[in-house]
This record gives C-alpha cells, sequence and structure tokens, in this order.
C-alpha cells in the first residue's frame, strides 16, 4: 500500500503535526536543549486554536466492579465552525461516550476539550448549566428525551428559552414560530410529540435543540428509528439549520445516506478517530459537468501514529511489523516478507507489536 500526498483542498481542518516534538527515541537531552524547545513552542498557537471544537488526546476511562474499560484512548478531533459532518463507528468504539463529554454530560478522564472556547475540564457546576443551555443543542435518537409528551411543538421549542430567561413571551413565541416554519413544521405547532409522526418529532426535536441559538447542534442516531424517506426529511433539516442559521452540526449516524451526504465523515475506532472520508464538488474542465469526488484518508496523530484500514492490512497479508519507505513525495508501506516477520504473521514466533499503531 502507497499513501499518496493530499492533492486536495479538503475544507476541514486536519490535526496538524507538533513539529516541536521530539522523536520519541530521541536521546536524553541537555536542559539547554529543553529550554530551547520551550520556548520556540512558545510562539506556536496551541492546537485547534482556530476550531470549534477540539479535541485534543481525549481520554475517558469507566471503571465498573473494577474492570476498567478505554473508551476513549487519546482521541484527537478537530471540527471548523460552520461545518456539517458525521460521526461514525462499530458498536463500542466511543461515539457516545465522546457526544456525551461533548454535550457536557460527562467529563473526560484525560486530554483537553473545548467547544467555542469553553474548556470542557475544567467548568464548574453553573458554568456547565450554562453551557448545556447556551452553547450546545442535542438531538437523541428517542424521541422521549427529546420532547416533553404533554407540551405542544411550540411550547416544547418555547421551554429552553424560558429557562434561559431574558426575552419576553411575545418574542419567545415569535422566534419558535420562525424555527418551525423553517423546519416545515409549522403545521404542527398545537400538536403533542403523539401526535406527529417520528420524522416531525424529530424536526421538532431540532427545532428545540436550536431554541436557544447554540454554536453547535449534537444528534446521536437522530434517524435510528426511521425509515429512509423519513430520514432523508430529518437530515434535510439538519442541513437547513446549517445553512440558514451557520450552526455547526455533529451527527454520529449508523445510516449510510446521513454519513455519504455531509463533506466530511469522521470514523472512530477503538476510542480514536481513525480515518475521514471528505467530499467535494469538482468541475470537469472540459465538459464543465459537476461532480461529487470522495477521498478517505487516515488520520496521523500528533505522535505520528497512523491506523491502517483493517481490510486494507489483512488484504495484504500486514501485521505487526510493515517495511517503510521514504520516497521524495509518498511514504511506501509494505508487507514484511522476512523469515522472520512471515512467521510472526503466521503467529508462530515474538509477543511485541512494533508496528506503533
Ligand atoms: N457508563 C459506562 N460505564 C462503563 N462502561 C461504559 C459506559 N459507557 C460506555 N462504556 C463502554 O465504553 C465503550 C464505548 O461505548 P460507547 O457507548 O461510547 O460506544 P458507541 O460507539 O457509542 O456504541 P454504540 O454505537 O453501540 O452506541 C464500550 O465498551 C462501552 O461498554
Amino acid at each position: 500500500m502507497t499513501t499518496r500526498p493530499d492533492d486536495t483542498s479538503p475544507d476541514a481542518p486536519a490535526p496538524a503535526a507538533d513539529p516541536a516534538s521530539p522523536p520519541r527515541s530521541a536521546a536524553p537531552t541537555s536542559l539547554a536543549e529543553l529550554e530551547r524547545r520551550a520556548a520556540s513552542r512558545r510562539g506556536q498557537p496551541a492546537y485547534g486554536h482556530d476550531a470549534l471544537i477540539a479535541c485534543d488526546r481525549l481520554v475517558r476511562v469507566f471503571t465498573t466492579d473494577g474492570v476498567e474499560v478505554q473508551a476513549l484512548q487519546g482521541l484527537d478531533l478537530l471540527v471548523a465552525e460552520g461545518e456539517l459532518m458525521a460521526l461514525v463507528g462499530a458498536s463500542g468504539s466511543g461515539k457516545s461516550t465522546l457526544m456525551n463529554i461533548l454535550a457536557g454530560l460527562d467529563v473526560p478522564t484525560a486530554g483537553a476539550a473545548t467547544v467555542a472556547g469553553r474548556d470542557l475540564l475544567t467548568m464548574d457546576a453553573r458554568a456547565r448549566l450554562g453551557y448545556r443551555r447556551e452553547v450546545v443543542g442535542f438531538v437523541w435518537q428517542q424521541t422521549a428525551r427529546n420532547l416533553l409528551p404533554y407540551l405542544t411543538a411550540l411550547q416544547n421549542v418555547m421551554l429552553p428559552m424560558q429557562l434561559r430567561g431574558g426575552r419576553r413571551r411575545a418574542a419567545r413565541t415569535k422566534a419558535a414560530e420562525e424555527l418551525l416554519s423553517m423546519l416545515s413544521l409549522h403545521h404542527c405547532r398545537d400538536r403533542r410529540p403523539h401526535q406527529l409522526s417520528g420524522g416531525e418529532q424529530q424536526r421538532t426535536a431540532i427545532a428545540v435543540a436550536l431554541a436557544n441559538t447554540p454554536s453547535v447542534l449534537l444528534a446521536d442516531e437522530p434517524t435510528g428509528e426511521l425509515d429512509s424517506h423519513t430520514a432523508e426529511q430529518v437530515f434535510t433539516a439538519f442541513r437547513t439549520a446549517n445553512e440558514e442559521l451557520g450552526t455547526t452540526i455533529v451527527i454520529v449516524t449508523h445510516d449510510q445516506t446521513v454519513a455519504s451526504e455531509v463533506r466530511r465523515t469522521v470514523a472512530i475506532r477503538d476510542g480514536r478517530t481513525s480515518s475521514e472520508v471528505l467530499r467535494r464538488t469538482e468541475r470537469d474542465a472540459t465538459t464543465g459537468q459537476e461532480s461529487l469526488v470522495s477521498r478517505e484518508y487516515a488520520m496521523l496523530d500528533r505522535a505520528g501514529r497512523l491506523q491502517l484500514p483493517t481490510e486494507y492490512t489483512t488484504s495484504l497479508g500486514m501485521a505487526h511489523r510493515v517495511l517503510l519507505e521514504l520516497e521524495s513525495d509518498h511514504i511506501g508501506v509494505w508487507p514484511d516478507h522476512t523469515a522472520d516477520g512471515a512467521a510472526r504473521g503466521r503467529g508462530e514466533g515474538g509477543d511485541g507489536d512494533e508496528s506503533g499503531g
């Protein structure tokens, strides 16, 4: 396998390499050298300084009955303001854990996470409440978690505005009606959730989440219980919110249609971001015809680790150790065909994992 250079100009930011970091195998350094490195770092902008969401080596460990589960294992993620992006990954890969942290409902064990300038590790209870009311909105898979059953659609949308305070009732009503209209829900204004279809319920939930004009809208499997046609309508509502209000939107989904309609899909594997698919519109120079081009990228973390897709490594019989070759414009990654490597591949010897990934 060969990793090609990134010849596209994706809209999304990629985690930056840290040129000031020494190689992991560096020999012990002098005090003067350490001082020089610290000084050279001082002028550099912090990791993700211009991203709306920045997760830096995020770790979340759960301990149940003395058994530790590492749900997030040093996850890096940057999301730019105004993005509409999807997070995908196998069950148990850590998606909901990440969403709960970004929603301010859970606190990471280690690492750093900021959303719209708020530090998610150091917020006190009061700041956390303000964060959940004003900075983020969420839409969950289960309607019962999104809407109060005894309130109408309009009252549901007005409730977060009321809790936040500061606006008169007439202004709140007008703002809530505008949100319902924007999402083509005006006919649902005076209906309670049980009088709405599944898609209308989720679209109302989006209006509720947008009530206090949050910077970020988080959605965890928002179309999980819907048929594909209804799911499409709900996704359209997310797109409308993104385009009309400029809200940054992160959607966790198993729904392939949703994942393929956004410009950026990030895959999480074993508690880390592993790969990204970026889509962009390209225009044919001669015919002028536009087409959507998608390319898959592997994520290179700040320690230089790269997760190779399992289907790539298994198809080439890569295990434990691979051969690297630095070329002028790319890095070649080859199966290890040495006798020792072949034996390791068959599981006949060696117990260390030297791939570094
Ligand atoms: N409160 C908790 N206590 C203990 N372990 C937990 C807790 N929450 C999550 N986990 C564990 O953390 C890992 C990641 O779980 P998470 O729910 O984030 O995965 P997921 O990718 O959202 O999965 P799914 O797609 O099935 O919802 C799993 O091994 C899970 O069992």
